[in-house]
């Protein structure tokens, strides 16, 4: 670490002193002209803060619980693929970083290490005291007995919830790999979780299949063959949160993918109010994309959202200093949360609602939808 980092935004730089470009630019990427990876973060600066005064909050929590499982912070970490190309401990030394913080993280599927050995780390971590769950990120397989071996291996390993990413009928269009000719992981690396399924390959990337086959009924294949909160990752249109809904699914995770998969769709931040009047409440609403401030967590909260998930910041932690990095990023993001509570006369996750956010520029003419 170059200089100790004061916000979540000094992370990025601190990292690419020392990572290797190509990587950089594949955490940094997004699809296409990456318009929405702006947008994201865009769309919580235009959104403002209207707080209250004189509550008398001096005790303040930031706990949440989500499908019984306790957090110490309404912040999880979004599934990202491949930390060992950016620290050698990869996804052991996040994982021990996130249960120091009481933190939920979600593992990719993509993940350089195996699901079970990241669930020990967390667990050893907290020295015989609960850790914070553990979710698995899981993209549904053409092949029904590869998606079975892998919610197997997720249940195994004791993770509380699977997370089946629907927003990538292909794989985003990442220009910046295209020009870098970066498409697999290095000698050395694998993707351990797919390591000995039954298509004999060994955790190649390859092995990961995108495909626009699946539908609303392989939703309900996955809710018959697993008794754990099925997310949804990637759901846009409010059409298809109530589809979601209808079908059973335990909650969603409001995300463009971090502008990874379809240029041009809207912020997640402007897309929260309309997905929540969607479900109604039925299931919690996790909402990623662009948040790097304690504000960007309030905003969404005050909007519907449960909790909120960091993608890129977790990477350039890791890849700047490790597990100390990633525990001082969640340490950050505490502290920030904690200091715009306080500021909003709030103690609370609960006491966090639409009053405290106002849309400038988004009255009804722009077509947004204002709560
Ligand atoms: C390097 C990288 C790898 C990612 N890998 C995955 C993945 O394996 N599965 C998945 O569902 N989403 C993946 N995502 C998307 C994140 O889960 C998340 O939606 C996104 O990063 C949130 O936006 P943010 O980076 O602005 O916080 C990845 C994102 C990045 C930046
Ligand atoms: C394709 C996956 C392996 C990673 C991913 O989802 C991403 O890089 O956005």
């Amino acid at each position: 670490m170059t200089a100790v980092a004061l916000s979540v935004r000094d992370f990025e730089a601190a990292a690419r002193a020392t990572l290797d470009p190509v990587y950089a630019d594949f955490i940094a990427g997004g699809a296409r002209d990456e318009i929405t990876v702006r947008a994201n973060e865009a769309a919580f600066g235009e959104l403002q803060l209207l707080p209250r005064v004189l509550r008398g909050n001096a005790v303040r929590s930031l706990d949440i619980t989500l499908f019984g499982g306790r957090a110490s912070m309404p912040v999880l970490l979004s599934p990202t693929a491949f930390h060992k190309l950016v620290d050698p401990e990869g996804e052991v030394a996040t994982a021990r970083a996130a249960a120091a913080a009481g933190a939920i993280m979600v593992v990719s599927m993509a993940s350089t290490v195996a699901v079970g050995e990241i669930a020990e780390a967390a667990r050893r971590a907290c020295e015989g005291a609960d850790p914070p769950p553990l979710w698995f990120q899981l993209y549904l397989q053409p092949d029904r007995e590869i998606t079975e071996a892998l919610v197997r291996r997720a249940t195994d390993a004791g993770c509380a919830a699977l997370v089946v990413t629907v927003d990538s009928a292909v794989l985003g269009a990442g220009e910046r790999n295209r020009r870098n000719g970066f498409h697999d992981l290095p000698p050395g690396l694998r993707c351990e979780n797919l390591v000995d399924l039954r298509d004999g390959e060994n955790g190649h990337v390859r092995q990961i299949l995108m495909s626009a086959e699946f539908t609303w009924e392989h939703v309900d294949w996955l809710r018959g063959i697993t008794d754990l909160p099925i997310l949804l990752k990637g759901v846009l249109h409010p059409d298809d949160a109530r589809l979601a809904v209808r079908h059973g699914v335990d909650g969603l995770v409001l995300s463009n993918h971090g502008g990874r998969q379809l240029d041009t769709v809207p912020a997640t931040l402007e897309l929260l109010p309309e997905i929540a009047a969607a479900v109604e409440g039925r299931v919690p609403v996790v909402l990623d994309g662009g948040v790097r401030r304690g504000t960007d967590v309030v905003k969404a909260l005050a909007l519907g959202a449960s909790a909120v998930g960091i993608g890129r910041p977790v990477m350039w932690a890791l890849a700047d200093s490790g597990e100390k990095g990633v525990r001082r990023l969640l340490e950050l993001l505490r502290e920030e949360l904690d200091d715009t509570l306080a500021l909003c006369g709030a103690s609370g996750v609960a006491d966090l609602t639409p009053e405290l956010v106002r849309f400038p520029s988004w009255g009804p003419r722009s077509g947004r939808v204002v709560p």
